[in-house]
Order: structure tokens, then C-alpha cells, then sequence
């Protein structure tokens, strides 16, 4: 589904009437439109399904990378910084680092394509803790193994700025797939 630039414009501009503002005023004439362009970019993960994420991937491989490979070594990527939205009042999660951890089972995947799933699935409407599930379930359905570690940090403006106000709280969470679950001595590389 595609995401519907004429009808956010819309939408802006009444809302910045709803908040008692002149659309038409020179601060604001183009607010609309850059709105609309801002969210075609910071959104652009709502376009796609996780599977569909995955085959993009899948193909980039196809096309660029052959990294078949027997390693059975765990690879860490730490420290991808995100930006993401929080569903309840789209505000800004900020301050987050992913670390994702995987053993491969015959496909090694180029560490950016880690970085680049982190980054669609952190474009849409979240949570922090669904971040961390999309991100295993793609990179599982991208090398094909189930053992799958993703750990995230994070500050929700929903909490600094506004409501409880806690400036400095961070909220971490993590999510573990096939051996990382069932053998804790895994979760060592995710600290
Ligand atoms: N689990 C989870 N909760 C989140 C996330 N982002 C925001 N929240 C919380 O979602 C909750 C929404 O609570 P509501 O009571 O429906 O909304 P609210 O009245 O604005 O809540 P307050 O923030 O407490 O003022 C709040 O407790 C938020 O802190 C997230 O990524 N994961
Ligand atoms: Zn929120």
C-alpha cells in the first residue's frame, strides 16, 4: 500500500487549523507539502510487508552478492542508530541504537543489509519491543536460520517530552530467536 501524499497535505492543513493557526500564512504555505515529503521518507517502511522487506533483500543478494558460505560463526552488528515513531502518539523515538546478532546456517549476509533492514522496519508506526520482532523475523527469513538476536535501546519523546516527562529514561529491549534463547551462554554477544 502506498502511502497518499494528497491526503496527507490535506490532512496538515487541517490540522494546523484545528490548532488555531492560518494555513495560508508565509511560515506555514508550505508546511503541508513538506510534511507530506517528510513522511514519504520517514515512513517509507509502511509500504512494505516484513516478507516483502525480506525478497528486496533476496534479490539485492542475487544481484550483487554471493556470500554463500559454510560458516556456522555468529556475526554482530552493533550500535545501528535508528530513528523510529510510536504508534500511540507518532512521536519521536529517538537515541536508538539496534544490535542484531545471528548464526548463519550457509548464507552470510553483507553487514549493510542488516543496517538497511533495521532502518525500513524502524520507518513506520512502532513500538520499540515490535522493532526488534520485525527485524528477527526478517533476518530469519533472509539467511534462513532461526537463530536470531536483536537487542535495542531507545528514548521515546512520548515520555521525555510530554506525560511521565522523564527525560533520561531509556527503555531496552530484546528479543531472542532459536539458540540465543534456549542458551544463554549465546546472550553474552549481545552485551
Ligand atoms: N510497550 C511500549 N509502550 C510504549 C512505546 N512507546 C510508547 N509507549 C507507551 O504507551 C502508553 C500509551 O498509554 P496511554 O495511557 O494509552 O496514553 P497516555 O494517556 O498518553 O499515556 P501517558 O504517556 O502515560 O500520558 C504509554 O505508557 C507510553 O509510554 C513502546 O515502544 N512500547
Ligand atoms: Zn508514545
Amino acid at each position: 500500500m502506498a502511502i497518499d501524499s494528497a491526503a496527507i497535505k490535506e490532512h496538515i492543513r487541517g490540522l494546523l487549523i484545528a490548532l488555531g493557526d492560518d494555513p495560508d500564512r508565509e511560515g506555514l504555505k508550505d508546511t503541508p507539502e513538506r510534511v507530506a515529503a517528510m513522511y514519504q521518507e520517514v515512513f517509507e517502511g509502511m509500504n512494505y510487508s516484513n516478507h516483502e522487506i525480506a525478497e528486496m533483500f533476496d534479490k539485492t543478494f542475487e544481484d550483487e552478492l554471493d556470500f554463500d558460505d559454510d560458516s556456522k560463526d555468529i556475526v554482530v552488528v552493533k550500535d545501528i542508530e535508528i530513528f523510529s515513531y510510536c504508534e500511540h502518539h507518532m512521536a519521536l523515538m529517538f537515541d536508538m541504537k539496534v544490535n542484531v546478532a545471528y548464526i548463519p546456517n550457509g548464507r552470510v549476509i553483507g553487514l549493510s543489509k542488516i543496517a538497511r533492514v533495521a532502518d525500513m522496519v524502524s520507518k513506520r508506526l512502532q513500538l520499540q519491543e515490535r522493532i526488534g520482532t520485525d527485524i528477527a523475523e526478517i533476518m530469519q527469513e533472509i539467511t534462513g536460520s532461526e537463530d536470531v538476536a536483536v537487542t535495542i535501546e531507545g528514548s521515546h519523546s512520548c515520555m521525555s517530552a510530554r506525560g511521565i516527562k522523564k527525560a533520561g529514561a531509556k527503555t531496552y529491549s530484546t528479543t531472542l530467536r532459536g539458540r540465543f534463547k534456549t542458551d544463554p551462554n549465546l546472550q553474552f554477544y549481545l552485551r
